[in-house]
Parts: C-alpha cells; structure tokens; sequence
C-alpha cells in the first residue's frame, strides 16, 4: 500500500473533507466551469439511475445483502458514493452548508413526527410499517 493510501484509510471521513476533495479534483482538471448548480444536479440524477439499476429486477432483498457478490456490494458502494459526492458538491456550489442543514432537517422531523404519536405508523397516515 502507497504512503497516500494508507493516509487515506486512517483519514476521518468527514462531509467537509469530502467536499474539500471534490473541489480539488475539480480545480486540478479545470472542470470548475462544469460543475454548475444544475449540471451536478443533473449527474446526481444521472447517478441515482444508476444506482436504480442495481436493485432492478431482484425484487426486494433482505438487510445487510447477504446473498450479494463482493463485486456487487462494490459496484453498490461505487454508485452511493457517485450519489453523495455529487450530493455533497452540489450544496457546495450552492453555498448550502449540508451537514448544518441535515441536522437542523433530523431536528425538523422529530418535531413533525413525535414519538409517541407515529409509532406504528409511517408517518404520511398510510398503513402499519410491516415488522422485521
Ligand atoms: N464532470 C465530472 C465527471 C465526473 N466526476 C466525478 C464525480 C463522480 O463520483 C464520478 C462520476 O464519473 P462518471 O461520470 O465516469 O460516472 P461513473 O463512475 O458512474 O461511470 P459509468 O457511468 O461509466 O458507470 O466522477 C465529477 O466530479 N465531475
């Protein structure tokens, strides 16, 4: 293993180190004029596409992905990362501090959707959620 890889393993991934990433690769290959607000948000749909066609057809699979090769939980992670990093560099460009707006979103839903209220419940006055 390189010198790099072995600082990137026992690097804390952190939403701003990630976001500090992406706006490097983009200013080392002058693709800065690319990543505007729309063009990312239009990769990111692109990769949730993708990352759609994963699950296509296989009808529902149980937690953890037991049955899955190990290329086909690495191709899985490949596309999650495509979605969070074009996630991540969009609220960038857009000034949005997203890690501060997650929080402030988790704080958000827990007041709309009070424990006791919503236990058995899904939350949009739909069905029971079924039981694991
Ligand atoms: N203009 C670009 C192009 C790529 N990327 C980065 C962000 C994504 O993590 C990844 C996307 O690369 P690809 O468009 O090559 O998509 P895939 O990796 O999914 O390849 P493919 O579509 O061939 O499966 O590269 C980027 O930041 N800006």
């Amino acid at each position: 293993m390189t010198g790099a890889a072995t600082e990137e393993r026992d690097e804390r991934v952190t939403l701003d180190l990630l976001t500090k990433k992406m706006d490097d690769f983009a200013r080392e290959r002058n693709w800065e004029r690319f990543h505007s607000p729309r063009n990312l948000l239009l990769a990111l749909v692109g990769e949730v596409g993708e990352l759609s066609e994963i699950f296509q057809w296989k009808g529902e699979v149980p937690k953890g992905l037991p049955d899955w090769k190990d290329e086909e939980k690495q191709h899985l992670g490949e596309e999650l990362s495509d979605v969070l990093l074009y996630l991540v560099r969009l609220s960038d460009i857009c000034g949005v501090d997203l890690g501060k707006a997650a929080l402030r979103k988790v704080q958000l839903n827990a007041l709309k959707y009070p424990v006791n209220v919503q236990n058995n419940s899904n939350g949009d006055g739909g069905s029971e959620q079924p039981s694991d």
